[in-house]
């Protein structure tokens, strides 16, 4: 653990929790990020001050509660940041994966093609109202996390409440505990969740290397909420920005669907594997041919003039 009086540690404070290296690695990896953090968040300061007109955002909100939720500054700026540091490569990562999965898949992407125009047609943008009546395009997205899943959960066990060596029962009746499926974890195990294999289990998504939206569709044509989603994590550190992410996939890709056709490039096949890992998995470049589905001059004018958030 580390000494009290650590300049880094006095404005995180709850960076003495843990590890001294663990907290060295932070301290390295995020030093820029923060110095980056702190410039925008004065920029934020300054419109504020010069009156100018900020709409209630994330900063703002954390701002006004500070006392409240006792956080200092610099907690704050890292509260605010992560938000846009878990947020953006997520989900330009799983929109490179909707892309790739409409050139691949170009028999599910007319599918979702058909209801958007049935429902939007051709004079108007879709826009957020149209969700209930658009499951496909929730469905592709849906399938689309399922077939490639952009994240990978990783955990490591601190402490599994009993240091001695003792058989599983004595250990349930000493702590009381429930244990995962009879599995005592041992402190400092780190445990991988298996998303990719957690989505293909047969017995939920039959078939399950198949790209069918109908994994998602029920007997009503309606997105079934009875599977869950797992490409968003599980358990205490589950996703808080699920609700944001969906919302943007949603809108993304419904107007994409709107507007484009993707198109494999025969000259330049897509390797739909060419992917690296880490927590967040790095997608490979790959092309798509993008052809307008509309009238360029009516998509700009329909993208001026109408009132909505994607100006
Ligand atoms: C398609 C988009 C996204 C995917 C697939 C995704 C996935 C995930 C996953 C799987 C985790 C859990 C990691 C773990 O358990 O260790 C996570 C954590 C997190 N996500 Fe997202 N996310 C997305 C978008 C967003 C957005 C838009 C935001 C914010 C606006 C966001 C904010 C966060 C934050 C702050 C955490 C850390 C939570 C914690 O450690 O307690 N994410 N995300």
């Amino acid at each position: 653990m580390l000494p009290v009086g650590n300049g880094w540690v006095d404005r995180f404070p709850l960076l003495r929790f843990l590890p001294l290296p663990e907290v060295i690695r932070l301290h390295r990896y995020h030093r820029e990020e923060m110095t980056l953090l702190r410039s925008l968040l004065d920029a934020v300061r300054k419109r504020i001050a010069d009156n100018d007109a900020v709409p209630p955002n994330v900063v703002t909100r954390l701002w006004a509660k500070q006392q409240e939720y006792n956080i200092n500054d610099d907690e704050l700026t890292y509260l605010a940041g992560s938000m846009f540091g878990a947020g953006s490569d997520t989900t330009a990562l799983a929109l490179g994966f909707v892309m790739m999965a409409a050139a691949l898949f170009p028999v599910e992407w007319a599918r979702v093609k058909a209801q958007v125009d049935e429902v939007v047609g051709h004079s108007r943008l879709p826009t957020f109202e149209d969700f209930g009546e658009l499951p496909l395009v929730s469905a592709f997205i849906l399938e689309s996390y399922r077939w490639r899943p952009v994240f990978r959960i990783v955990r490591r066990v601190i402490s599994n409440g009993y240091e001695g060596t003792v058989t599983l029962p004595q250990f349930q009746k000493l702590t009381g505990k429930c244990l995962q499926n009879g599995y005592l974890i041992p402190a400092g195990t780190t445990v991988i969740g298996n998303t990719w294999s957690i989505m293909r289990d047969p017995e939920s998504f039959p078939n399950p290397e198949q790209f069918s939206m109908d994994h998602w569709l029920g007997p009503d044509g309606k997105v079934c909420d009875e599977l869950k989603v797992f490409g968003f994590g599980y358990g205490r550190r589950v996703c808080p920005g699920q609700h944001i992410a969906e919302r943007s996939l949603f809108i993304n890709t419904a107007l994409m669907s709107w507007a484009f056709d993707f198109l494999e490039d025969p000259s330049a096949p897509i390797d739909s594997m060419g992917f690296i890992g880490g927590g967040v998995v790095r997608i490979l470049p790959y092309k798509v041919i993008i052809q307008a589905r509309q009238d360029r001059d009516d998509i700009e004018r329909l993208l001026k003039t109408e009132d909505v958030p994607y100006q």
